[in-house]
C-alpha cells in the first residue's frame, strides 16, 4: 500500500507504474490478440496496478479483460474501473481502509506467506 497526497505524486505513481508493467511484461511471449484474459489479483487499492494493466493489455487486441481480486479496498480509489468492452469484474470481499497482509499480500516483502489475512498495526508501517 502506497499513500499517495498529491496530484504530482499520483501521476509519478501512475509513470512507475506503467514502466514497472512493460519491463515485467517485456519478456511474456504469449500472443493474447483475440484471447479473453482474466487478471487475478490479490487486492485492487488505488486502481492504479489495474488501470495500467487494462492500457497494456489494450495494446494487444485482447477479445476482453477481466479481474478477478480478492480485495477491493474501494475507498483508496484513485482511477475509476474502466475495463472495456465484455470485462467482467469479479470480487471477493469488500475491504476496510486498513494495511492488510499475508494471502500474497506483503509489507516490505515480509507477512506475504501468512495464511490468513491480518491487519497491519500502524506502528509498523509508520516507524523509521
Ligand atoms: O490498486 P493499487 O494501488 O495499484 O494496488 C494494487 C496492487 O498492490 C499490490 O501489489 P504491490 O504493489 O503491493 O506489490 P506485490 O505485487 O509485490 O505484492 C496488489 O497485488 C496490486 O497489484
Amino acid at each position: 500500500m502506497v499513500v499517495l497526497s498529491s496530484a504530482y505524486e499520483i501521476e509519478k505513481r501512475v509513470e512507475e507504474m506503467a514502466a514497472v508493467i512493460t519491463q515485467e511484461f517485456a519478456d511474456v511471449r504469449i500472443d493474447v490478440k483475440g484471447k479473453h484474459v482474466l487478471l487475478v489479483e490479490a487486492i485492487v487499492d488505488t486502481g492504479i496496478t489495474l488501470s495500467t494493466l487494462v492500457a497494456h493489455f489494450g495494446t494487444k487486441d485482447v477479445a476482453s479483460f477481466s479481474v478477478c481480486t480478492l480485495l477491493d479496498k474501494t475507498s483508496r480509489r484513485i482511477v475509476p474501473l474502466q475495463l472495456g468492452a465484455g470485462g467482467k469484474y469479479y470480487r471477493g470481499f469488500q475491504c476496510p481502509d486498513e494495511f492488510v497482509v499475508g494471502y500474497g499480500m506483503d509489507y516490505a516483502e515480509q507477512y506475504r506467506c501468512l495464511p490468513y489475512i491480518g491487519v497491519l498495526k500502524p506502528h509498523i508501517y509508520t516507524k523509521n
